[in-house]
């Protein structure tokens, strides 16, 4: 049994969000460019930053602070990440943004974090993350690579093109169904064997079935 309950995962979506990054290395880097690819607004504090980092503030990319952390930089955040090389500072960060009701991650520390971040490989819209509740990052990485291997560009086109098609069509249980054909059954099968054209016959008939008007992707 494990001694905590499992952890809960979810897929945050932080555009225009306001996200502070406390620590200026590598790993901090690391974290940048993520939140930053998905959208946010971040604040860097640390007085040493990657050139990265640098060039990225230059750029108006994100704002960089370039000080230690103080009490009540947490404040009016939505999410708070540490990376610093001090662990006195992480335990400061995370009491503070606890106290404010502010999410934080603390890259050196799983017991401070009120969430982690797994290992994550892309294709297209999907993402792979393998988590190891902080147990075994390396075997999170090397899984993350084995598992996303195994995404090809087939599943990436189902999923561009059961996007496509949850946008165009009414919910309900007929759209649902031509959803499931596109994602595992015999559209999806097509696909995946690159009968582009058997697909997109099959996928016009189904359709047409539908009394759907306009064009396929
Ligand atoms: C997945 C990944 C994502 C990312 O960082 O973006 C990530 N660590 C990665 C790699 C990695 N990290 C470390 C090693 C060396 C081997 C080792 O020590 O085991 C390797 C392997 C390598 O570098 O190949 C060292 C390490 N990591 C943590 C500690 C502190 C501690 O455990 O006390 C220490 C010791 C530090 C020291 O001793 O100085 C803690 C955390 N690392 C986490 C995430 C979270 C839990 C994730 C999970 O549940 O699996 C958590 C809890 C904090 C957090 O949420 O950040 C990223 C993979 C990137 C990729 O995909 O390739
Ligand atoms: N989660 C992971 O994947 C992982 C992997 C390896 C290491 N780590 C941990 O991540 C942490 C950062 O590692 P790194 O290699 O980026 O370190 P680093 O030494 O390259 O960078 C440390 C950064 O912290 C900043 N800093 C120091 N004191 C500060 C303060 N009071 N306020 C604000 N910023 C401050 C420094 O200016 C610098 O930018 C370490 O604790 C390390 O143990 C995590």
């Amino acid at each position: 049994m494990p001694s905590h309950p499992m952890d809960y995962p979810v897929c945050l979506r932080l555009e225009g969000r306001s996200v502070l990054l406390v620590g200026g290395g590598a790993i901090a880097e690391g974290r940048a460019l993520a939140v930053l690819d998905a959208g946010a607004r971040l604040r860097v504090i640390a007085p040493r930053a990657t050139d990265t980092l640098r060039t990225l503030a230059e750029g108006g990319h994100l704002e960089w602070l370039p000080r230690p952390y103080e009490a009540g930089d947490a404040r009016g955040q939505h999410l708070v990440l540490a990376a610093t090389d001090d662990a006195a500072v992480s335990r400061q960060v995370a009491a503070e943004a606890r106290a404010l009701g502010v999410w934080v991650n603390t890259a050196d520390e799983p017991e401070l974090c009120d969430f982690t971040l797994p290992s994550i490989g892309r294709r297209g819209p999907i993402t792979v993350a393998v988590s190891s509740a902080g147990q075994a990052p390396a075997l999170a990485s090397h899984l993350r690579k084995t598992l996303t291997a195994q995404v090809t560009r087939h599943h990436v086109w189902r999923a561009r093109l059961s996007g496509w098609l949850r946008e165009h069509l009414p919910r309900g249980t007929e759209r649902q169904q031509l959803l499931k054909q596109v994602a595992v059954g015999d559209i999806g099968v097509l696909l995946e064997q690159g009968e582009r054209k058997a697909a997109w016959a099959r996928l016009r008939a189904d359709l047409r079935a539908l009394k759907v008007p306009g064009e396929t992707p």
